[in-house]
């Protein structure tokens, strides 16, 4: 089964990129930046993600964070995760990004596209993988700067596949972002937004009503509310579910509690995704992996996780017939 779950063709569509830098490269970093860390090791660092909530993770992700200043340091973070990705059978990867974040610290957007949009460019050519890049927005800042930052960005819009929406989830609905997310559909962006992570199934309903996203992210607490389950099944709205992102945030209390087996007998459109890979132990393959482990789920069952993933993400049809069929493919050889 291992096996078949590295093989099987895997499209990654909820990871922020700035959550795959692993400690290793957060040092390296530091060091050529003279960014100086709170951790004295790598192995300390580690040990301090251990996290309550999401809050707890926050804080130390935007710490992290920290070390990257240079395009050539985006570069690197970038490619460090489409080596790893492609090396356990990724074959597309749609990173998210948290621009704000960034210009917050006075590192400009120039910067970071140009150091995202090369390893994007440099993976698609060397590794064979295909990549999207989603501007997410805060929601834990004012919606007048995420707007602020969107018309910015217009030089990159092209570039740009979707925007999203991320950061404390309580306190901060959806409708906060109405008008953003309705400047992005004008010009035709789709939108994504994590919606029921920690906050309520009000907010999954919000993000499809007033943001008119195509997917969600997480959405795990969608089944709070009967009726949007039965919404989301019948509107086809995937959900991005990250089981090992769940476990560390305390999103549930272990794997075995997971509510995937429960969102899949509803007929929900799953995908399994990483989230912040560096910091939650793994990246899609564990995430299958782990799957795997608590629910004993067959063969059958794992494609079509990575067929929903490949049918849901941004990008050419072509490119996407030619995963479906590499999918049945493994399929028929298991
Ligand atoms: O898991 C997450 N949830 C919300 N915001 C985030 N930003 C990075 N990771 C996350
Ligand atoms: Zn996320």
């Amino acid at each position: 089964m291992q096996d078949f779950l590295k093989r099987l063709p895997k499209a990654e569509l909820h990871l922020h990129i700035e959550g795959s830098l692993e400690p290793e490269l957060m040092f390296a970093l530091a060091e050529r930046n003279g960014v100086e860390l709170p951790y004295a090791s790598v192995e300390a660092a580690r040990a301090a993600y251990a996290f309550e909530d999401l809050q707890s993770f926050l804080d130390l992700y935007y710490q992290g964070m920290a070390v990257l200043r240079t395009a050539d340091d985006f570069f690197d973070l970038a490619m460090d995760y489409f080596q790893r990705a492609h090396a356990e059978g990724v074959v597309h990867v749609e990173i998210s990004f948290d621009p704000q974040a960034h210009l917050a610290r006075g590192i400009e957007l120039s910067v970071q596209m140009e150091g995202l949009g090369r390893a994007r460019r440099q993976a698609e050519r060397e590794l064979g993988i295909s990549t999207a890049l989603i501007m997410s927005f805060l929601r834990d800042c004012p919606a007048d700067e995420a707007m602020r930052v969107f018309e910015q960005a217009a030089p990159y819009w092209e570039t740009i596949d979707a925007v999203g929406l991320d950061s404390a989830e309580r306190g901060h609905p959806p409708s906060k972002f109405t008008e953003v997310f309705a400047r992005a559909k004008e010009l035709g962006i789709p939108r994504v937004a994590h919606a029921g992570e920690e906050g309520p199934a009000a907010y999954v309903r919000e993000a499809l009503d007033l943001l008119d996203v195509c997917r969600v992210d997480h959405g795990v607490r969608c089944l709070e509310e009967p009726a949007l389950v039965e919404r989301l099944r019948d509107e086809r709205i995937p959900l991005t579910v990250c089981p090992l992102s769940n476990v560390r945030l305390k999103v549930v209390k272990h794997i075995d509690d997971h509510p995937l087996p429960r969102l899949l007998e509803a007929g929900l459109v799953l995908t399994l995704n990483s989230d912040d890979p560096a910091y939650f132990g793994g990246g899609v393959l564990a995430n299958y992996l782990a799957c795997e482990q608590a629910f004993a789920w067959g063969k059958e069952t794992f494609a079509s996780l990575a067929r929903n993933a490949i049918e849901v993400a941004f990008m050419d049809s072509r490119r996407r017939q030619a995963l479906l069929a590499e999918l049945d493919m493994v399929l028929g050889e298991a």
